[in-house]
């Protein structure tokens, strides 16, 4: 996809989410998605790329899901497990991509948090976030990823942290979506290469429904 569609965008989740059911249909076997997020580990960078190992869904939380309404029994079931969300083989095929070209400074592995958006957090926002185990926070990705494994794809995603998440009273930095850009700008060629080179030694699903 070219862009994604988002919640703060004023679509309907289902809308956001239908090109996962389209891809299924395609025979698309696995889901490789990205994102930008803002860092909310301090051991974390601007421009370290977060394998993303699992999600808090703070819209799930208030019945916001792609899933909501009557199930589509064609795709899957009810009441899908997501505790395997992100394909723990696809993870480590990543980290060992990204060592081979010499990556492993700045890959980092994570817990992604989607709020809805479209404004930045607070810093009581950030504190909780991270207190609750996200490292990340951003505002997409998460839907994506609960119809495609809904839909028995495997996923794979990776955050570009493309700021750090204002933790701090005293400080004088300020979330900004030109700073999103520009780290997006600046990490651009070694994501393409990333992805690139993942998917060239990425075997067929063979247990896929
Ligand atoms: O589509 P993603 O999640 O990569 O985009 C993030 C969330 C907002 O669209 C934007 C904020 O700068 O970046
Ligand atoms: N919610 C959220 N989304 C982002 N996308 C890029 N940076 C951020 C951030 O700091 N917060």
């Amino acid at each position: 996809m070219q862009g994604r569609f988002h919640l703060y965008e004023g679509y309907p989740i289902q809308k956001i989410t239908l090109p996962m059911r389209v891809f299924k249909l395609m025979g698309v076997q696995t889901m490789i998605m990205t994102n930008a997020a803002g860092g909310l580990n301090q051991d974390f960078k601007v421009g370290d790329v977060m394998i993303i190992k699992d999600h808090i869904n703070m819209p799930g939380f208030a019945g916001v899901s792609p899933l909501c309404g009557p199930n589509e029994d064609r795709f899957g079931v009810r009441f899908p497990c997501m505790s395997d969300a992100y394909d723990r083989e696809l993870r480590g095929l990543a980290l060992a991509v990204g060592a081979e070209l010499g990556f492993s400074d700045f890959l980092k592995e994570g817990v992604y948090c989607v709020l809805g958006g479209p404004s930045f957090e607070t810093i009581a926002e950030c504190r909780m976030l991270n207190r609750l185990g996200a490292d990340a926070v951003g505002m997409s990705t998460v839907h994506e990823v609960i119809v495609s494994r809904h839909a028995g794809m495997r996923c794979f995603a990776l955050s570009l942290i493309s700021n750090k998440a204002v933790m701090d009273y005293d400080s004088e930095e300020r979330a900004n979506h030109e700073e999103v850009l520009e780290t997006g700008r600046l990490r651009a060629e070694q994501l393409e290469k990333l992805v690139s080179t993942l998917v060239g030694r990425i075997e067929p699903n063979n247990n896929a429904c």
